[in-house]
């Protein structure tokens, strides 16, 4: 059940003083939802890589700290994938599973996103991970999870994964590569802080900036590394570097996600738009008297960075809590 709660939170002295017994007795406490909701929109806020933060305040919360039971902690896993794809009008939400370190929480997901292709360079490590667990191959990698210290594998449901097939309007030749891509980005080995308890379980989403499957996912040498073969449909002259060939391939598999995407009815942004949206953030945070911290490495796009604003300032890069953490690997 998601409820909408009024920001900004005030704590209470009462509140405080049964946090200060809690931690007495037990060595932990616990957050209250509101504490929770607001702790999680606040962490989006504060993570400087990301350019999508305008909207940090409308992140949907789904509370699943009460689970116990390993059907229902995968339940609730199919329920994020399914609720945030919302028929391809994403809805960026965060499910927050029981809390602890990665070491001694009760449920761990150890892929990196829910959804990763089983061919992708990147998932290597994962995909070995696996395969000494289990015999199934399908094209997506299942979820390799902790519950009760065991490792075990789940095969998600192939209908809650929405995919796009990625087409160019005026290239019909670049069909025949037959790619397609993941709708929904849902990031799942990072580590929530919130006023010193960590929740190393709780996937979020967002959507997808076309660069990042265009630019990075599908042109990146240690990825798909198909810059030739798109080159090739858009009958582009790759006898010479100067015929500027892979510029232009770039630029065109960049409107060809974002196309693809929105004539599939499924979010997305593009990078002019989002560096607008971030201004905008930024112009907001300024208005509320808060400092925006950013990782300017991160922050520009990797297709046309100069052509937006963020590219020509600097960011602070201080780390505010609460925030999203990578979790350190050997916990897993
Ligand atoms: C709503 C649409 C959103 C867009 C378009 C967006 C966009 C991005 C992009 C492009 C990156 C850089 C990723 C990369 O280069 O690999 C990023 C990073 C990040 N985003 Fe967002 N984001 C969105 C929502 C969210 C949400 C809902 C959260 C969390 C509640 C979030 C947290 C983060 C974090 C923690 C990083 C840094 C990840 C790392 O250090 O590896 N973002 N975002
Ligand atoms: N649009 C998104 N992209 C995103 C956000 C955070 C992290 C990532 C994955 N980053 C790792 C890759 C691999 C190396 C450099 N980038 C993607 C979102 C994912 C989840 C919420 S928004």
């Amino acid at each position: 059940m998601h409820r909408e709660l009024n920001i900004p939170y005030t704590i209470t002295a009462e509140r405080l003083h049964s946090i200060e017994s809690e931690i007495k007795a037990t060595g932990t406490y616990h957050h209250t939802f509101e504490e929770l909701d607001y702790g999680a929109k606040v962490a989006w806020r504060n993570s400087n890589r990301c350019i999508g933060r305008l909207f940090w305040d409308k992140l949907h919360v789904l509370d699943k700290r009460h689970l116990t039971a390993e059907e229902e902690l995968l339940d609730a896993v199919v329920h994020h994938i399914d609720y945030a794809t919302n028929s391809g009008k994403i809805r960026p939400t965060i499910t927050i599973f029981p809390q602890g370190k990665a070491a001694d929480a009760p449920f761990v997901i150890v892929n990196d996103q829910l959804v990763r292709y089983a061919d992708d360079p990147i998932a290597g490590p994962l995909k070995q991970q696996v395969e000494r667990l289990t015999a199934d191959r399908s094209h997506i990698l299942p979820l390799l999870y902790r519950y009760d210290g065991e490792l075990k594998t789940f095969e998600i449901p192939a209908d809650v994964i929405m995919e796009v097939p990625l087409v160019h309007p005026a290239y019909p030749a670049f069909s025949k590569l037959n790619l397609t891509w993941y709708a929904v980005p849902m990031i799942s080995a990072m580590d929530l802080r919130i006023g010193g308890i960590t929740y190393s379980c709780a996937p979020f989403n967002g959507w997808y900036m076309e660069s990042e499957i265009a630019s990075r996912n599908l042109l990146d040498t240690y990825r798909y590394d198909l810059l030739e073969q798109i080159a090739d449909t858009f009958q582009l002259d790759r006898s010479t570097t100067v015929t500027y060939w892979r510029d232009k391939a770039l630029v065109e598999l960049n409107y060809a996600v974002y196309h693809s995407f929105k004539t599939a009815g499924v979010s997305i942004v593009d990078h002019y738009t989002a560096s607008r949206q971030f201004e905008k953030f930024e112009q907001n945070e300024l208005a509320e008297g808060r400092k925006v911290t950013g990782d300017w490495t991160w922050l520009i796009p990797p297709i046309s960075p100069s052509l937006v604003h963020n590219f020509h300032k600097g960011y602070d890069n201080t780390y505010n809590n609460p925030n999203f953490y990578y979790r350190s690997k050997k916990s897993c």
